[in-house]
């Protein structure tokens, strides 16, 4: 057994491929704030492909952790050198490891606020990335602005405050480098967020605003903030993942990551300061990333929103198991091609019926043991950005949305706590107290949980989405999701026969 780090290397290089690049020449030219799962899957695998090749030794990653829960994540990079194996799992149970070499640093920004804001106000630095979740753009879900009564925002924004979030540090680097006379970075989210740059646009310089409103008008000026199209499914590593790195190739990892084979990455180019050669690791660099976003969040991840409450109801708690189900494979392709994909644009080079496909055997793989309750997590940032827009172009047009008023009863089903046998579910929502009393209400009050305006809007006074929602609803009370499923796919297969 080898304990990851830079020194045993040249060991582990004879049971898995290893960085063969010089990582102590490599500088930091990119700061990434949420080193999660997906940002090691993704970004920081790019740029570990374009080392390799010798094409990125100014583009190194120095993560960085904004909150203190990250202090796991620091304790693990550091006792290996920034090293971590990726591991793509395969449908036959086959393992694709690789150790990557790309974060040659990692700052828990609550240890030293300021040691995170002078690195990011290095010039070497010219790109910021995040991933940060949906959620933490901090833009309010009713008006649409950013949120400047967060509590934690709001003692960013107070007289000398030492930053902790990612506005007041990402900003103080900002406000460093004016005043240095060094040109700005380029903000990059690669959050699943329609219209990431635009929104992370939006709340930096709504924050830098309100700090100062020449910084703000700078910010808005000078800073760039490209969209993003970012995809591959990154479960959680589990104890198990860690238990079998360490069987299968001998490597003793504190946090490996694992991921399906499949990745994407499109990719606006528009970046002050430089960027490094992204093409030549498989990103396709285009003019206009909407169409790839609106495809990728209406088709992907709408229908893992389809999928997790009907699945986790129905008993599943792996994502392949729901969707190796046929009733459960039909409803899926039923949302995707007849509400979803009437919502899209043509995408350049994509066959939208071959793409709804792909997801399904995506969605299938086995290996890849992605769960339903990662799925069901955060809905209410979730439902309200990718579905939730799918509705509402379906009632202007007067197209179908059967199946997604159902994904939303089944939401409003599950959010009451308890499942079918009388178990407990453990909802994870920062709304959860919320969601559940209005959930627990809609017994005698049916549309008690679609009347939150701060989440559906003015969708419950619309008669031809309450008129499916409520059906299905019923059915979930009466019938349970099983049935509910199987009948509406029954109705809208003899349908689509008729016609
Ligand atoms: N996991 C995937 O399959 C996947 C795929 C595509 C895109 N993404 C995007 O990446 C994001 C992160 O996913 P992950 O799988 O890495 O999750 P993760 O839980 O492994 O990591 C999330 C990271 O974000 C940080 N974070 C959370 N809220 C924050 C906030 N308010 N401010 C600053 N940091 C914050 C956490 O501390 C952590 O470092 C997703 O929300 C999504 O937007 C994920
Ligand atoms: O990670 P989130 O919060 O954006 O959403 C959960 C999943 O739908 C998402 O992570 C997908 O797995 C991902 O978007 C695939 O690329």
């Amino acid at each position: 057994m080898t304990h990851l780090s830079a020194e045993a290397l040249p060991a582990l290089a004879e049971r898995l491929p290893v960085p063969t690049y010089d990582r102590a020449g490599v500088r930091v030219g990119i700061v990434h704030l949420g080193v999660g799962g997906f940002h090691r899957a993704h970004q920081a695998m790019y740029v570990d492909r374009l080392l390799e090749r010798g094409l990125a030794r100014d583009w190194g990653i120095c993560g960085v952790g904004v909150l203190p829960s990250d202090a796991r994540m620091r304790d693990a990079l550091r006792a290996q050198d920034g090293l971590y194996t990726l591991v793509l799992k395969h449908p036959d149970g086959t393992w694709e490891p690789r150790v990557v070499g790309s974060l040659v640093e990692y700052l828990l920004a609550p240890d030293d606020p300021a040691a995170v804001v002078e690195r990011m106000a290095e010039e070497a630095v010219r790109i910021v990335s995040l991933t940060v979740t949906e959620g933490g753009y901090n833009i309010h879900a009713v008006t649409g602005g950013f949120d400047l009564s967060n509590p934690d925002v709001a003692a960013d924004l107070e007289p000398g405050a030492v930053p902790r979030t990612t506005f007041g540090l990402v900003t103080a680097a900002l406000a460093l480098r004016r005043e240095r006379g060094v040109p700005p970075f380029t903000v990059m989210s690669c959050d699943n967020v329609q219209g990431n740059g635009e929104v992370a646009h939006r709340a930096f310089t709504a924050f830098a605003t309100a700090l100062d409103a020449e910084l703000g008008a700078w910010v808005e000026r000078e800073v760039r903030f490209p969209n993003s199209m970012v995809d591959r499914i990154t479960p959680q590593t589990t104890e198990e993942d860690r238990a079998e790195l360490a069987r299968r190739f001998g490597v003793e990892d504190a946090w490996p990551v694992v991921c399906e084979p499949f990745t994407q990455w499109v990719l606006e180019d528009g970046f002050g300061a430089g960027r490094p050669p992204l093409e030549e690791a498989g990103v396709q660099v285009v003019a206009d990333v909407g169409p790839y976003e609106l495809m990728k969040l209406r088709l992907l991840n709408a229908s893992h929103q389809a999928l997790c409450y009907f699945g986790h109801l129905a008993g599943h708690r792996l994502v392949h198991e729901v969707c190796q189900e046929p009733l459960f494979a039909e409803f899926l392709l039923g949302y995707m091609r007849e509400e979803g994909e009437p919502t899209l644009a043509p995408v350049p080079g994509i066959d939208l019926a071959g793409y709804q496909e792909e997801l399904i055997r995506r969605f299938s793989n086995a290996g890849v043991r992605d769960t339903v309750a990662r799925l069901c997590a955060e809905s209410s940032d979730r439902i309200p950005k990718w579905l939730l827009p799918v509705v509402r172009h379906q009632l202007a047009t007067g197209g179908e949305l059967r199946r997604s008023a159902a994904v939303v009863a089944s939401w409003a089903r599950y959010a009451e706590g308890v499942d079918e046998a009388g178990e407990p579910i453990e909802v994870v929502d920062r709304l959860r107290e919320r969601l559940r009393a209005a959930a627990l209400r809609q017994r005698e009050e049916p549309l008690a949980f679609l009347a939150d305006r701060e989440l559906f809007g003015d969708l419950v006074d619309s008669p031809a989405f309450t008129g499916p929602y409520l059906r299905a609803l019923g059915s979930l009370h009466a019938r349970g999701a099983r049935a509910t499923l199987e009948e509406l796919v029954a109705q809208l297969r003899r349908e689509g026969v008729a016609r």
